[in-house]
C-alpha cells in the first residue's frame, strides 16, 4: 500500500485551524471544507482519462474526460464534512454512505446503516474519513466496499494515526491513503494525539 502525505500550505494552514481548541464549529467546517478541497484535488491525481476531441467557438482541439465512475464514500458522521467539497470537486461523481460508529469503552466499530450505488472494478472509489485511529472503521468499510465489487480504493483522511495505517495496511494493502498529517500515536482511550479531539462532535457542535 502507499501512504501519501499532502504538503499543500493550505492542508497544513487548516490543520491547525481545525487543531485548535479555541476552533468553534463554523469556523471548523470552514477549515474542514477548505482541506477537503485541496486533498480531494490531490486524490484525484489517480483518475484516469479518456481522449476526446472537443469544439471551440473557433475549432477542433483535443480533450480528456474522466474514465469510469467516481464514487465518494463517507463514513458517518464524521466523513459527512468532507462530503460537500468532494461533490463539488468532481460534479459528475456518486455516492455511498456507510455508518459506523466506535464503542466508547472498547473503541470497536459497529456499523448501523450502508447505501451503495452500483460498484465494478473500474470504479474509483474514495472513502471520506477525517480520522483515521485504530483503523478498525476503514476496515469495515472497505470490506464492504469490496464485497460489493470495488477493486481502486482510495483513502482520504485529514489525520491517520500510525496504528491506523498499519491496521488497515494488513487488512487491506491495495488500498491507497492520502492524510494531510500522521501523528505521533493513539493514546488509552484510542484517541489521536496530538489530533483533534471528536471530530463528529467538533463538526456537529455535539
Ligand atoms: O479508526 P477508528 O479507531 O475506527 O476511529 C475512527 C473513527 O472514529 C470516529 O468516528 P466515531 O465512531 O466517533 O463516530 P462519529 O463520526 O459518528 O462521531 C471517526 O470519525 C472515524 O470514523
Ligand atoms: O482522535 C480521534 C479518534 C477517533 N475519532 C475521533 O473523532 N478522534
Ligand atoms: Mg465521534
Amino acid at each position: 500500500m502507499t501512504t501519501e502525505l499532502s504538503h499543500h500550505p493550505l492542508v497544513q494552514h487548516y490543520l491547525t485551524t481545525i487543531r485548535d481548541v479555541a476552533t468553534e464549529a463554523p469556523a471548523f467546517r470552514r477549515a474542514c471544507s477548505g482541506m477537503t478541497q485541496v486533498l480531494v484535488a490531490e486524490a484525484a491525481k489517480l483518475l484516469e482519462v479518456d481522449s476526446v476531441r472537443v469544439q471551440t467557438p473557433l475549432e477542433e482541439t483535443e480533450g480528456a474526460r474522466i474514465a469510469g465512475s467516481v464514487v465518494f464514500v463517507p463514513i458517518l458522521r464524521a466523513g459527512l464534512g468532507m462530503l460537500d467539497h468532494a461533490m463539488a470537486t468532481i460534479p459528475g461523481s456518486s455516492v455511498g454512505y456507510i455508518g459506523l460508529e466506535r464503542d466508547e469503552a472498547t473503541a470497536v466499530a459497529s456499523c448501523y446503516y450502508a447505501k451503495m450505488p452500483v460498484l465494478d472494478e473500474a470504479s474509483q472509489v474514495y472513502v471520506l474519513d477525517p480520522m483515521l485511529a485504530t483503523g478498525g472503521s476503514a476496515v469495515q468499510c472497505v470490506d464492504q466496499l469490496k464485497q460489493r465489487g470495488a477493486k481502486k480504493l482510495c483513502m482520504i483522511c485529514i489525520i491517520a494515526a500510525p496504528e491506523g495505517i498499519a491496521c488497515l495496511e494488513a487488512a487491506h494493502p491495495d488500498v491507497k491513503i492520502l492524510a494531510g498529517k500522521v501523528d505521533r500515536q493513539l493514546n488509552e482511550q484510542k484517541y489521536i494525539l496530538p489530533g483533534l479531539g471528536d471530530f463528529g462532535d467538533r463538526l456537529f457542535n455535539t
